[in-house]
């Protein structure tokens, strides 16, 4: 293990699940659901990622897998240089234990109450997790913590709230229920699944604002995924973070979040920004820049780059090999690094970030145009 380790490397993954029930006959073949493929991520110290993408894009089986919660069909998750699922195999004497690897990425969900036992006290639920990790803690020292930390995330004066059940709790509390299970647990890393969505619109800022303040007193990375850009925009511009966007399994951009909204590179970025009318980008548009609504089924992705069926830009060369991953305003794009490296380059994969002459001459498909 290095110190300069990422606190968590997504490597190649790839995440396939097989879907149930593949009709009357036994011997057919499961079909496979590509849930993720070929994702690199790299998440650092005091790091913070927003993810973004369309339902069903991966991105809640991506940040799973992150926090080694879901086990990875194929590339590898770790944690400061140690494989997570190698860690947890019998005598497999790791050089961070896999519960250690547990505590360290912390998750809180879109659903906070499904987390939280209906039949505990708010008290009883976090000292629970405390009593399990610290055990030199004695009951009264558990408890002082706990009222700490509900102090802490605005739920004052903690008293008032340590004895409630979940169900006397609105959204909005019991998200800071959450919040601070994860922090109790004294995390590197809080994977943040659409954490703010189920709340009141008037709340979400409020959260996000206090997961901010949080993430920099305790020194946390997060990783922040939401379906919905203006969210994932406010988290990663106020923490100065990166902004990757999925689709169909893949990280297809990435970079700083200034950079991919002043500048968004691939075609797929570009309508996720004409759909969020706060980022001004739709004055001259009809409708969204894609030649297909549908998206297509992750049981059978399309082949070359998965985005070719709707992109307005797609060429012959679209459908037929997917794009390289590219480095923007790279000296001349040549770049040996990976997607989501740690480097916070912006990266793309896709021709039109490159010179390749074999797409800018190709022809474009049906109703794309290449200008
Ligand atoms: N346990 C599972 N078994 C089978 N398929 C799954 C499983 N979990 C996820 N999937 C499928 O994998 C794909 C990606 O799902 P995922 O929940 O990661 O996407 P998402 O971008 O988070 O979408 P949403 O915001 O709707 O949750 C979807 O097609 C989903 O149906």
């Amino acid at each position: 293990m290095s110190v300069d380790e990422p606190v968590v490397s997504l490597s190649d993954l790839e995440v396939h699940f097989e879907k149930s029930g593949g009709g009357l006959n036994p011997f057919a073949d499961q079909p496979t659901v590509r849930a993720v493929d070929g994702v690199d991520l790299d998440i650092g110290e005091n790091d913070v990622v927003a993810i973004v993408g369309e339902s069903g894009s991966g991105k809640t089986t991506l940040g799973k897998t992150a926090v080694g919660l879901q086990k990875p069909t194929g590339g590898s998750v770790s944690f400061r240089g140690q494989d997570v699922w190698a860690a947890k195999k019998w005598r497999s004497n790791p050089s961070i234990p896999f519960e250690e690897i547990r505590r360290s990425l912390q998750i809180i969900h879109q659903d906070p109450g499904a987390a939280l036992n209906p039949n505990r006290t708010v008290v009883s639920s976090l000292a629970a997790p405390l009593k399990r990790w610290q055990s030199d803690l004695g009951p009264e020292d558990r408890e002082a913590r706990v009222y700490h930390f509900l102090k802490r995330v605005g739920m004052s004066p903690p008293e008032d709230y340590a004895h409630r059940y979940p169900h006397q709790l609105s959204g909005g509390e019991k998200q800071r229920v959450a919040l601070v299970r994860a922090l109790l647990m004294n995390p590197d890393l809080i994977l943040a699944d659409e954490a703010v969505s189920a709340l009141d619109v008037s709340l979400r800022v409020e959260m996000m604002d206090l997961m901010l303040d949080l993430q920099e007193e305790f020194d946390t990375s997060f990783l922040f995924i939401s379906h919905d850009l203006s969210n994932a925009r406010y988290i990663a511009e106020h923490a100065g973070g990166r902004l990757g966007v999925m689709y169909l399994g893949e990280l297809v951009e990435i970079g700083p979040v200034e950079e991919v909204l002043r500048n968004p590179q691939h075609p797929y970025t570009k309508v996720l920004t004409w759909a969020t009318p706060e980022l001004g980008v739709d004055e001259d548009a009809g409708g969204p820049p894609v030649r297909e609504i549908d998206i297509p089924d992750p049981v059978n992705p399309p082949a070359g780059c998965r985005f070719h069926t709707r992109c307005p830009k797609a060429t012959e060369q679209c459908r037929t090999a997917a794009p390289p991953v590219t480095a923007v305003d790279g000296a001349d794009g040549a770049d040996d690094g990976a997607m989501g490296d740690g480097d916070g380059t912006h990266r793309v994969a896709c021709y039109r970030a490159t010179d390749d002459e074999v797409y800018w001459e190709s022809d474009p498909l049906d109703g794309a145009d290449l200008s």
